[in-house]
């Protein structure tokens, strides 16, 4: 491989849609699942699941290329229906358009998984006002607007509903990611205080926070960081998207039913064990250490 060579990360389209299923097929038969960030990564993983258990599907990203491939291939995998619907989740007035188009097109929306995210790796002290707004507009902004479009249409309705928040692994602070750390935390207790306050309307909240998980998103980190990615929890190895999808799915479907207000990590335990950098390791860390 040369330095030119283009590096892809995680399992291709065809591999992701064979992997063996955990769940029953059908079992989210006559359901419509709303996932953001379907065109790649975790979301793609996400949508794929649903899918083959049956789901009709609305995806949203900002990218329509990657969002149509997808549906290419959520149809062929038995998905009876797919909006695609490009949208921008930081303009609340988008994200009020594709509310307006699925229930347009299928009457309902019953789960809704808020996946659409990322940051950039930078040291807290050089991140610019403007990086910083941008990184929590996308994570905590864009994450309540979908929220907040989905909890209204809800209750108006009558219906109950499943909402699933994909976090990071926020609890020992994240040096490199300040700025998506504070976000993500944001969204972790916001979504415990709305699975209170929407509990009356029958709306779950519950969060999934993902440790290392090799996907797309992998490309925006430095080949030196990703290198020692592994070491970042005691299982000394990477989570693959379908751990994420596996774990959203249990927590919206029946399995889920008394499961609220709950943050699900799922990074090999490494919340307990391991360090992890975005950026490069401080010296200072290495002081007095034998190599
Ligand atoms: C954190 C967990 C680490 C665990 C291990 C790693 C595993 C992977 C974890 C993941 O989360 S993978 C998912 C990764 N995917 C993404 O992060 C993709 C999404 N990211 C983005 O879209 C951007 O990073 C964004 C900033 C969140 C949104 O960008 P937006 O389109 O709003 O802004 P821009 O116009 O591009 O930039 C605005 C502003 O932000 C600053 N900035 C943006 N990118 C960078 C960068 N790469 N480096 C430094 N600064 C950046 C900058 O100030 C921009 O303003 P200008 O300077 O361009 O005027
Ligand atoms: N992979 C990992 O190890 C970890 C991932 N995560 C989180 O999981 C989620 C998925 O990441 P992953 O799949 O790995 O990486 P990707 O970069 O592949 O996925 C990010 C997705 O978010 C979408 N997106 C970003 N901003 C917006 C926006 N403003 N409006 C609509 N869609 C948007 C992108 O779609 P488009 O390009 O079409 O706009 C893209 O599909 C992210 O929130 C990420 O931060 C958290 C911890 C670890």
């Amino acid at each position: 491989m040369t330095a030119d060579t283009p590096v892809s990360f995680g399992f291709d389209d065809a591999a992701l849609a064979a992997l063996p299923l955990v769940y029953q097929p059908g079992l989210f038969d006559g359901q419509v699942v709303m996932v953001s960030g379907a065109g790649s990564g975790i979301g793609k993983a996400i949508a794929f699941l649903y899918a083959r258990l049956g789901a009709r599907l609305v995806i949203c990203g900002r990218d329509r290329a990657k969002l149509d491939a997808c549906e290419a291939w959520l149809r062929r995998l038995g998905s009876p229906d797919v909006l695609v619907q490009p949208t921008d989740i930081r303009r609340s007035e988008a994200v009020a358009q594709l509310f307006d188009a699925a229930y347009q097109r299928f009457g309902r929306v019953d789960v809704q998984v808020n996946n659409a995210g990322g940051q950039f790796p930078k040291a807290a002290l050089d991140i610019s006002p403007k990086g910083w707004k941008a990184v929590v507009d996308n994570n905590l902004n864009g994450t309540w607007f979908m929220m907040h479009e989905a909890a209204k249409r809800w209750r108006d309705a009558g219906k109950p509903g499943s909402i699933v928040n994909i976090v990071l692994t926020f609890q020992r602070g994240f040096p490199g990611v300040a700025h998506s750390c504070a976000a993500r935390a944001a969204v972790t207790y916001l979504s415990k205080t709305v699975a209170v306050e929407w509990a009356p309307y029958g709306i779950r909240v519950n969060c999934v926070a993902p440790g290392v998980i090799e996907s797309s998103g992998f490309a925006h980190y430095a080949p030196e960081a990703r290198a020692k990615f592994s070491r970042g929890n005691p299982m000394l190895r990477h989570g693959n998207v379908q751990d994420i999808a596996n774990a959203v799915v249990y927590l919206t479907g029946p399995s889920g039913d008394f499961v609220n207000g709950e943050l699900l990590n799922v990074d090999g335990g490494g919340i307990l064990w391991g360090e992890l950098w975005t950026i490069p390791k401080p010296a200072y860390f290495n002081a007095g250490q034998t190599p």
